[in-house]
């Protein structure tokens, strides 16, 4: 998978987010977008994802031989974000059964396994609006990593996680992510200390 920006900018109303970003993500590279609060990197991550458009400038997607037409694009992607919601009546069993009704499970793969992984056999049955936010979170990334997708986009991964799941998120991402172009949107370096390559969203103004 190959992603090209070339002068892409987004504004909302007079306001430009960020403009003249004109790079090119490939498989299996690890980048982070990084900067502070507000500078607009869920808008960038959003762009990249394919649910806003570019205000100027161009977005291209490609496989090994094809170019991918951005109405097929999110077949290739998954993603997670703390603002990203869940059907809050389903169980976990439920979403699980849910999400993998439309995606193909990472090779090897099981609901079985996903439900271990997550730790939370005991809330199997428990309706996604009783979990913590921690347990939510831990939810979201584990359905995204788990996902046959040649792209992961994470923006602030792990929020709302303590101590025992970002240690548990970094085991995810060492498992589940060495084939798969990863875009990380974040301000902590425990987030993103597995990237190599750095993008600083406040050189795009
Ligand atoms: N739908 C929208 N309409 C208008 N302005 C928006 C919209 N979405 C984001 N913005 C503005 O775009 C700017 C960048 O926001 P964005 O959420 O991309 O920043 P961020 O770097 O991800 O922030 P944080 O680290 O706080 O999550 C902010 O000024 C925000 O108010």
């Amino acid at each position: 998978m190959k992603i090209d920006l070339k002068d892409a900018g987004r504004r909302f109303n007079q306001e430009w987010i960020f403009r003249n970003f004109t790079y090119g993500f490939a498989a299996a590279g690890k980048y982070a977008i990084l900067g502070p609060n507000g500078s607009g990197k869920s808008t960038l991550l959003s762009v990249i994802l394919g649910s806003l458009e570019p205000s100027e400038g161009t977005i291209t997607y490609a496989d090994d031989t094809n170019i991918i037409p951005i109405e097929k694009v999110y077949k290739q992607v998954s993603f997670a974000a703390p603002y990203l919601d869940l059907v809050e009546e389903f169980t976990l069993q439920e979403t699980i059964d849910f999400h993998f009704k439309f995606k193909r499970f990472y090779p090897g793969v099981t609901a079985a396994q996903v439900m271990d992984l997550l730790g939370l056999r005991k809330a199997q049955d428990k309706a996604l609006k009783y979990f913590s936010s921690g347990m939510k979170q831990r939810t979201k990334l584990a359905l995204a990593c788990c996902t046959d997708t040649p792209l992961l986009l994470l923006d602030e991964p792990t929020s709302n996680l303590d101590q025992q799941g970002i240690k548990w998120y970094h085991e995810l991402i060492r498992d589940f992510t060495a084939d798969k172009l990863v875009v990380i949107g974040s301000n902590q370096e425990i987030e993103y200390s597995f990237c190599d390559n750095f993008i600083k969203i406040t050189d795009y103004k």
